[in-house]
């Protein structure tokens, strides 16, 4: 919704940085004849420094000073813990083919002993005794009835999982016995009290603790609760998001054309929200038009609403004015990162918030992971990423007062910053593996930088994308 005119010189000069420190430096061969990405880097002082809203002045005179990037994410997880108190959602009994990436609101304790009979470990023969053994003509499976006793020397062919019959002092496997001239079965090796019987409450007794609260439901642990009784889990219910596409320009099919370009953030944002443990009830593209912004707001029940786009000063920005309509009170206004500095974070009720992220797709994704992340994540109850950082391999430039956020790949023990990643570009992040934060001034090459894995890299729960 940035139309033509609208930016100020300093700020077309402040874009022109991002792109410039993401083709003309990082990039050997950027594309020629677009004159935004071959412009000379410039310097942005703390004077003039565009504030939040696109005003050059603005800062200076703005009780809305955007905040340090650290903060804006301390200040979303504070957030969503009040609304959390505020909103006492109660948890949610949920089956367990729902419960994947929920958050346990109760401990899981076993209901079962696990596991709950003496069970053969391996296929062969239980036997009694020292051998030879006659071996019964019927054999035992598992999942079937209780089997009768053995008397000593007597074994029977059992397989995996099978019950044990009572009396039996091992497990013979297939291929340590064999049947002797007279029909009777002999071990081929030493044969050890009790082997390969698992034994009743091996694992578990039931009422034992399994998981406590605040256990990310992974696959495994569906597997666990499963195998110990559950039908279904008590959760944390999935924070409700409502995503709010703004902008005219945007195409939803087929290639850019006329000036108009496809909704990059339509598809992106969806699946990217699910796997930062939201429920994504609603994704509506409402163009470039305050009343249908305002009505989508005021009518949302969700716990928060993501809109894309028109966080800037623009004549067609529409989300501060809507905020300020609705009495919404702006958390964080503008946060000290690049790409992505114009994020928001309003409170509109007790427990519903509003996160604006800018319509530069990387800056989108800048605010998702600043001020989403930490929000969602605070509600569905999931506990924090522990923190980590890798050396950088090759110098990265820094802003001169932001922290920026740049895609990077992992190799080996280092991560290596990728090309394309201006804050319009996805080429960049559409290959990586996390986001380096890199404090203003920049990094050298082998410098420690902290690193923010993406979903779809930490593997396992991280991905819950459907
Ligand atoms: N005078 C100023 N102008 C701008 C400033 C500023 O501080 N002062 N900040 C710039 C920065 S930085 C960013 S980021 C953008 C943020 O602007 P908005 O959030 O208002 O976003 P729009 O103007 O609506 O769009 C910006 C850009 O992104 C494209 N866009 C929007 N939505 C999508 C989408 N769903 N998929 C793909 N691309 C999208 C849009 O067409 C624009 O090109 O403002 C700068 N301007
Ligand atoms: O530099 Mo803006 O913050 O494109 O993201």
């Amino acid at each position: 919704m940035t139309s033509p005119g609208t930016r100020a010189d300093e700020e077309a000069e402040d874009l022109d940085v991002e792109e410039a420190l993401a083709l003309v430096k990082e990039n050997p061969g950027p594309p020629h004849g677009d004159p935004d990405r071959t412009a000379a880097p410039a310097h942005a002082t703390r004077h003039g420094h565009p504030g939040p809203h696109g005003a050059p002045d603005k800062q200076a005179d703005s009780p809305h000073r955007a905040t340090p990037w650290p903060a804006a994410r301390a200040t979303a997880e504070r957030a969503a813990r009040a609304a959390v108190r505020a909103a006492r959602r109660t948890p949610l009994s949920t089956p367990l083919d729902a419960a994947l990436g929920l958050t346990l609101a109760a401990p899981l304790a076993a209901l079962t002993d696990l596991p709950s009979f003496d069970t053969s470990a391996m296929d062969g023969w239980a036997v009694a005794g020292p051998g030879p053994w006659t071996v019964r003509d019927e054999g035992v499976l598992a999942g079937h009835a209780e089997p009768a006793p053995l008397t000593d020397g007597e074994a029977v062919r059992i397989a995996t999982g099978a019950r044990i019959p009572l009396d039996t002092t091992a497990v013979l496997r297939t291929e340590h016995g064999r049947t002797d001239g007279k029909g009777r079965l002999q071990a081929t090796r030493d044969v050890v009290h009790g082997q390969d019987i698992r034994l009743r409450g091996q694992e578990c007794r039931s009422g034992d603790q399994l998981m406590p609260v605040g256990t990310l439901v992974t696959p495994a642990v569906l597997g666990l609760a499963a195998a110990a009784g559950y039908d279904t889990l008590t959760a944390v219910p999935r924070p409700r998001v409502d995503v709010l596409v703004l902008g005219d320009e945007l195409l939803t099919e087929g290639r850019p054309r006329d000036g108009l370009i496809r909704d990059a953030l339509g598809p992106m944002l969806p699946p990217w929200l699910r796997a930062l443990g939201a429920e994504v009830r609603a994704v509506r593209r409402i163009g470039d038009d305050a009343e249908a912004l305002h009505r989508a707001v005021t009518a949302s029940g969700a716990d928060l609403i993501v809109t894309t786009g028109g966080t800037a000063a623009g004549p067609v920005d529409h989300v501060h004015p809507v905020l300020s309509r609705v009495g919404a009170e702006l958390l964080v206004d503008g946060v000290e990162v690049r790409p992505g500095h114009p994020m928001l974070l309003a409170r509109l009720k007790d427990d519903q918030h509003l996160v604006g992220l800018p319509g530069n797709p990387l800056a989108a994704v800048s605010g998702l992971l600043t001020l989403a992340e930490p929000l969602l994540r605070t509600l569905a109850a999931r506990p924090a990423p522990e923190p980590y950082t890798l050396p950088l391999r090759d110098a990265v430039h820094g802003h001169p007062y932001d922290t920026r956020l740049v895609p990077v790949v992992l190799r080996g023990d280092g991560a290596v910053p990728l090309h394309y990643n201006g804050p319009a570009m996805l080429r960049g992040i559409a290959a990586a593996d996390a986001l380096a934060v890199v404090p203003p001034g920049g990094s050298g090459p082998g410098q420690e930088a902290e690193l923010l894995d993406l979903p779809w890299t930490t593997g396992g729960i991280g991905v819950c994308f459907t």
